[in-house]
């Protein structure tokens, strides 16, 4: 058994196999066309993929207990006991109750999901309260780390630490349970001493956001105690996302073995650890290889970096900057990107090599490493764009007065009190989607594909106009993706083919690779919007994607600010904007999901992240008349922090998720003077319930006490693509009713 930490490791590994098996096998399964065997088999060949991969680049320290069959930190739950009552009272078998957390079930609504700090990644809230009674349930982990050893290897295995945990779960006071939570955590830690685990590593992340004093101690205090357990593993500490600040010198008051330092989103950690004093024969893992970007690391700025905590450290060990469950498997598989960009890059397998690679360097010098790459092409640079930008002004992000452009658009479109809506996508049907995979294989036309999904767009125009809604959609049917459909009609960014990433649970996405300078080639929705116009007269609202949820779910050039990046897909937004208005498109929906997901985690860079996140949006929206209507829609996150930004974006009408929050949202735009037009969500589209009339009449008997009627738009929490018509058909018709019966009083 080994007890130094190894040169190289990786803080956590893609789960879902080169081709997605694991999203194929789990929803066979929830479908019920294959059995717990089956899906355990297929599990148990992906874990052994990746150790086995892990191995033959040579990693020196690998992790165990980074697969998951939905989410880690619901694994974490797990291993803990935490799982809510409501669950257990189900009677349903370990596994089922898992997936009943996950997604809920009839009876039970499921966990919370929300984002995974400032990534594309959801986790599932655990829910904490002064009567969880926590419980160790290592078998899990113990199992995971026989069957690396099964295969000759003995791995590390990885857990949400306590503090994180608890910091992340929801209830009345979670935090004031972590000296329980640390006892089970002792305990587990026991069980895997005696299962001969040598090294253990528990995640912290937490710390890379903003924390108190009291957490701070509480996090020195956790460690303190599992440090002192006599028969325990060895313990390494991850943080990530960040700079940790005070954390670094709590947990260098513990006799915790290794300690886990972001050096790429938190270059700072270094001067921390300079100053830090003596570091007491402890391990320092560098995480010098970005585990959230797609982009080669620069080795010599890496390797220099990397010398400079071997200076302060007894021992220094490579890593990833985090897990690279935020990064694609594999580039080898990609053989159609352009060789200007390919060789730029690095996906997980290829990041793997690369901490290698930099260990060795560490140790024994930089004479192997592989020549610096050369400049980015000159063909990625778009001067006519960079002068468009260069000559802005205020006035291209401003539009008239709110209140009178609100007179002037209801004037021409003429909408009754509580107009209703949804918010841009309709069921995203298998034969959408086979049509799509069968026009990339050649064997569909354009033109077989364009009368496809025009055939689904006029559906979709008579179901809402059937059911009565004021403001319809087109219904996206032609959009693999918000984002990447975008990004496959803009220059300067690239797709991939089999670039997957999970988002949450079985749903992954395959963010697009935005390398050089941002231009339109042509319009890119008109057709769509004009077509679905022209089967109404109802007003279509177009349907765009803002440009902050642009850069946040694409992977993003790091050779300029963010904010100017933004700046350029906001000017073909703009662009686009209006030429649908010119097409007689009248209201605009600009998306941004993402606007609170990339906020930064410290408080004190936020201010000049709103700044320019709503600089870029206005920049997309302003170049239209005040009487176009201009929408966003916001979901996924909790949007406190956000109010004062939302209302700066100056859209006339903002849809925002609301349904799980009891409308919550509504009172905190009151109190921030928040005037114009909100669709608080009455439907939660997360889950496969079908609202009834009644209970969308009451959250919207709610919401009018807040929000006069004549500004309260009626809408459900999201897009509705991952639905099925059935319970698609059923919600509109109840939330049309619902509006009808409150408008009526
Ligand atoms: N980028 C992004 N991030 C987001 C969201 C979002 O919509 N986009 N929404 C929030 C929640 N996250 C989500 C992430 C993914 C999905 C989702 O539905 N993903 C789909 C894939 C969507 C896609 O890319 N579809 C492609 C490819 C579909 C596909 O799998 N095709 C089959 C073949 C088609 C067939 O015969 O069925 C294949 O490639 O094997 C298309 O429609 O063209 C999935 O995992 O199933 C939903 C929400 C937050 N983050
Ligand atoms: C994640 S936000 C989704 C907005 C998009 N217009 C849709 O309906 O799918
Ligand atoms: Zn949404």
């Amino acid at each position: 058994m080994s007890t130094t930490f190894g040169l190289s490791t990786v803080l956590g590994y893609p789960r879902i196999g080169g081709n997605r098996e694991l999203k194929r096998a789990v929803e066979a399964y929830w479908a019920g066309t294959i059995d717990e065997d089956t899906l355990e088999r297929t599990a148990a060949t992906l874990r052994a993929d990746v150790w086995q991969t892990l191995r033959n680049a040579r990693l020196a320290a690998i992790p165990s207990n980074t697969f998951s069959y939905y989410d880690h930190v619901l694994d974490t739950a797990v291993a803990v006991g935490a799982t809510p009552t409501r669950f257990t009272a189900l009677g349903l078998s370990k596994l089922d109750t898992y997936f009943a957390m996950a997604r809920g079930v009839d009876a039970e609504p499921a966990l919370e999901l929300t984002k995974w700090f400032g990534t594309n990644y959801h986790y599932l809230v655990p829910e904490i309260g002064p009567d969880t009674v926590f419980a160790a349930d290592p078998a899990k982990a113990l199992r995971e780390h026989a069957e690396a050893r099964a295969l000759g290897l003995e791995t590390r295995p990885v857990l949400v630490g306590p503090a994180t945990f608890l910091l992340l779960a929801k209830g009345d006071d979670p935090f004031a349970r972590l000296d329980d939570l640390v006892g089970v955590y002792a305990e587990i830690l026991a069980a895997l001493a005696d299962a001969g685990v040598s090294w253990v590593q528990l995640d912290e992340p937490a710390y890379a956001t903003d924390r108190g004093p009291d957490e701070i101690d509480a996090l020195r205090r956790a460690y303190a105690r599992l440090g002192a357990l006599r028969a325990r593993p060895k313990l390494f500490v991850a943080t990530y996302f960040g700079e940790i600040g005070d954390a670094l010198p709590a947990l260098l008051d513990t006799p915790v073995e290794a300690i886990g330092l972001d050096l790429v989103a938190g270059p700072g950690n270094l001067d921390r650890l300079a100053a830090a004093g003596p570091l007491g024969g402890r391990t320092i893992v560098a995480g010098l290889v970005d585990g959230h970007n797609v982009w080669r690391t620069d080795l010599r700025a890496a390797v220099a970096a990397g010398a400079v905590v071997a200076g302060l450290a007894d021992h220094v060990a490579v890593s990833t900057s985090c897990s690279l469950l935020h990064v694609p498997v594999d580039l080898s598989v990609e053989t159609r990107l352009d060789p200007g960009l390919h060789e730029r890059l690095a996906f997980a397998r290829q990041k793997v090599d690369e901490v290698v690679l930099l260990g060795r360097a560490l140790r024994d010098g930089t004479a192997h490493l592989p020549a610096p790459l050369p400049p980015p092409p000159a063909a990625w640079r778009h001067d006519e764009v960079r002068a468009r930008l260069a000559a802005l002004t205020a006035a291209d992000r401003r539009r008239g007065d709110s209140t009178a452009r609100a007179a002037r658009q209801q004037e021409l479109l003429g909408l009754p009190d509580l107009p209703t809506t949804t918010i841009g996508s309709f069921p995203q049907t298998a034969e959408l989607r086979g049509a799509r995979a069968a026009l990339a294989a050649g064997t569909l036309d354009d033109e077989g594909y364009t009368a496809l999904m025009r055939a689904e767009v006029r559906r979709v125009v008579r179901l809402q106009e059937d059911l009565g809604l004021d403001v319809l959609v087109h219904g996206e049917p032609e959009r693999n993706d918000m984002v990447q459909y975008f990004a496959e009609q803009l220059s300067g960014f690239a797709a991939t083919e089999h670039g997957w990433v999970q988002s949450y649970g079985s749903r992954c996405v395959r963010p697009p690779i935005l390398h050089g300078d941002v231009a339109r080639r042509a319009p890119m929705t008109v057709g769509w919007a004009t077509f679905a116009q022209s089967l109404t007269t109802r007003p279509v609202k177009g349907m765009l994607t803002g440009p902050v949820t642009v850069l946040a779910w694409s992977f993003v050039r790091t050779d300029q600010p963010l904010a100017a990046t933004a700046d350029q897909v906001a000017l073909a937004l703009r662009d686009e904007c209006r030429d649908l208005e010119a097409a007689g498109i009248r209201v605009i929906q600009v998306d941004e999901p993402a606007l609170r997901e990339t906020l930064p985690l410290r408080r004190a860079a936020q201010g000049a992240y709103l700044d320019w996140a709503v600089g870029a949006f206005r920049l997309a929206t302003s170049g239209v008349a005040d009487d176009t209507q201009i929408h966003t829609h916001l979901c996924y996150s909790e949007f406190g922090d956000v109010i004062t930004a939302i209302d700066a974006l100056d859209a006339d009408v903002t849809s925002i998720e609301a349904s799980r929050s009891k409308m919550e949202v509504l009172g905190d735009l009151a109190a921030a003077g928040y005037r114009r037009g909100v669709g608080p969500g009455v439907w939660d589209i997360h889950s496969p319930r079908v609202p009834s009339r009644e209970e969308m009449a009451e959250a919207l008997r709610h919401a009018v006490a807040a929000v006069p009627a004549r500004r309260l738009w009626v809408n459900p929490d999201c897009g509705l693509k991952t639905r099925g018509y059935a319970e698609v058909e059923a919600s509109l018709r109840h939330l049309v009713a619902a509006a009808a019966e409150v408008r009526a009083g």
